[in-house]
């Protein structure tokens, strides 16, 4: 299996938290290259992921389909992802419910991703995409929907490298800031992030950080932009008739 395969290359890798300083989203780019054990796993991985795509139906039966589910604080992301999940059979990995997940476990890395969260900043990508990663292997879904990531182009490069694969499609929610400011504010979840200051932090990252990765992928023709506003089931009509086109 992709999944198996993949996994047992990776589980060799050195702890992902030997240099999450190292890799912040918010640093520059000479600072975002792993060290040379990762890269030499960056190899492997591409070579297995070459094989997995040689075997004459793309590879689709190898590995996962994966859709990322882009948009901003508020947009909907959570939401659109349950209604996928349960119409179309797709496993729903959060990454911002596994990096809480992370805090609520009380260990060190946790201490680190609530100090960035509570800031409204960006989670190292290494830390983020070996909780992705762990998660799409305890899943062995065949159909994934990665909802929040990659919400800078270092997590879109980490993912790249770590896991050895691109995703099938991007899912872009498109909402004003006024709209998703009021989202937010009525989210009533508890959250360290939901209240005004972070808010602000958080929308100026996603239009500075997210945006450019969401560029890249409409560059590569991946993206469906939805509009997210009106209800939450009007804006589901819109994603439901971009699924029901897909083949997975
Ligand atoms: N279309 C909608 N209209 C109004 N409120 C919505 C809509 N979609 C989601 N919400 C609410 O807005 C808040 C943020 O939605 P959520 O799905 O958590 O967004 P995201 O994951 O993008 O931050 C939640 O309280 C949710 O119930
Ligand atoms: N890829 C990611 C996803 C989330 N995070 C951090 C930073 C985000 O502000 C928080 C919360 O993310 P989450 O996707 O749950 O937030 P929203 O659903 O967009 O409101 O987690 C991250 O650092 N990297
Ligand atoms: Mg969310």
């Amino acid at each position: 299996m992709w999944r198996r395969r993949l996994g047992a290359l990776l589980l060799r890798s050195p702890p992902s938290s030997s240099s999450p300083a190292a890799s912040s989203c918010q640093r520059s780019r000479h600072h975002l290259l792993p060290t040379e054990e990762p890269l030499a796993l960056n190899r492997l991985a591409r070579l297995f992921t070459s094989q997995a795509g040689s075997d004459g139906d793309g590879g689709h039966s190898q590995k996962p389909f994966i859709a990322f589910v882009l948009g901003g604080p508020g947009s909907g992301k959570g939401t659109q992802c349950t209604k996928i999940a349960s119409d179309f059979g797709f496993v729903h990995l959060s990454a911002g419910d596994l990096l809480r997940h992370e805090i609520a476990s009380g260990s060190e890395k946790g201490e680190l991703i609530l100090d960035i969260i509570k800031q409204g900043r960006i989670v190292p990508s290494e830390i983020t995409v070996e909780l992705i990663r762990k998660a799409m292997e305890m899943s062995n879904a065949n159909k994934v929907l990665i909802d929040g990531f990659p919400r800078c182009e270092e997590n879109r490069v980490a993912f790249e490298r770590i896991v050895g694969t691109e995703p099938d499609i991007v899912i872009f929610f498109d909402c004003p800031e006024d709209e998703m400011v009021k989202r937010l504010l009525g989210r009533n979840q508890g959250r360290v992030d939901d209240n005004i200051e972070t808010i602000k932090k958080r929308l100026k990252v996603f239009e500075s950080l997210n945006i450019p990765v969401v560029d890249y992928y409409s560059s590569r023709g991946k993206v469906h932009k939805i509009n997210a506003t009106g209800t939450a089931d009007e804006i589901f009509e819109a994603v439901r008739r971009i699924f029901s086109s897909l083949r997975f």
